[in-house]
């Protein structure tokens, strides 16, 4: 009932272009927005819970950092057993507000740990998996270092992080290529030029991409002891990272 309220806020052309924000409105529409807009994103979200199932064992505590509307938190749910449970974080309240109401009439909600709080300054202890599903790129670029240390102290051993972010295009024609098909790709789900060039203006400031190799060196810098890429569509990638 909650997941079909299409997604048309930046087709109505009043006024400039406002930075975007994760606030009521965003939350409404969320779950339509987030897979028209994000190709692979029921891919991405669903691998996730397989990830999950292999590293959380009986008792294991996952966080999903910027879970939104939880959509990571259900799939880790999904595939793992009873006594794993999730902290799922958000600093957006319409976000967790929106949480809170799927998990009462969907699931299990003492599984759930549900914080209205920064993913810069919550605990992060005795984790088997952490996740950043589209998360990272909204954190200010100097605090990422810092956060993906926390992370990595807090894991358990066997325990990993899920990194998922739109990359910043290289140069030249690859770049192109990613963004003209991104731009399709949004077009092909029925989003006007309007739409597409209002929402990019919105995110310039707010959604800050880093290349792969930026992303890669900082794992390592963060103390990770590897990390693959498990997941690209277009300017969309995932790395799985252990310690
Ligand atoms: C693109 S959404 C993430 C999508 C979500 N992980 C999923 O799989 O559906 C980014 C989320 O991160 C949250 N966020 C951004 N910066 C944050 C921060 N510093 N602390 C907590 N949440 C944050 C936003 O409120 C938003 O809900
Ligand atoms: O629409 C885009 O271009 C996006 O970058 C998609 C993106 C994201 O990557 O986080 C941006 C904001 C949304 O709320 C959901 C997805």
């Amino acid at each position: 009932m909650h997941d079909t309220v299409i997604d048309d806020l930046f087709d109505r052309a009043v006024g400039p272009v406002r930075p975007f924000e994760f606030d009521a409105d965003v939350a409404r529409v969320f779950p339509d927005m987030v897979r028209r807009s994000v190709p692979g994103y029921a891919e991405l979200v669903g691998l996730s819970g397989l990830i999950a199932r292999r590293v959380a064992g009986p008792g294991a505590r996952c966080y999903d950092l910027g879970c939104s509307l939880g959509a990571v938190t259900r799939s880790i749910l999904r595939q793992t057993g009873p006594d794993v449970s999730v902290v799922a974080v958000d600093n957006a309240p319409a976000m967790i507000e929106g949480l809170q109401a799927r998990l009462a009439a969907e699931t299990d909600v003492t599984r759930v740990e549900t914080l209205c709080a920064d993913i810069q300054s919550i605990a992060i202890e005795e984790a088997s998996l952490v996740v950043l599903n589209l998360t990272l790129q909204f954190v200010p670029i100097e605090a990422r270092l810092g956060l993906l240390q926390r992370i990595r102290a807090g894991l358990m051993p066997g325990g990993v992080l899920i990194l998922a972010e739109k990359f910043a295009s290289p140069e030249g024609r690859a770049g192109d290529w990613l963004i003209r098909l991104h731009e399709d790709f949004k077009r092909a789900n029925g989003y006007s030029e309007l739409a597409i060039a209002r929402k990019r203006t919105a995110l310039e400031q707010v959604l800050i991409p880093e290349s792969l190799e930026e992303h890669e060196r900082r794992l390592a810098e963060a103390g990770f002891a590897g990390s693959v890429r498990w997941f690209q569509s277009l300017n969309f990638v995932a790395w799985l990272a252990w310690i």
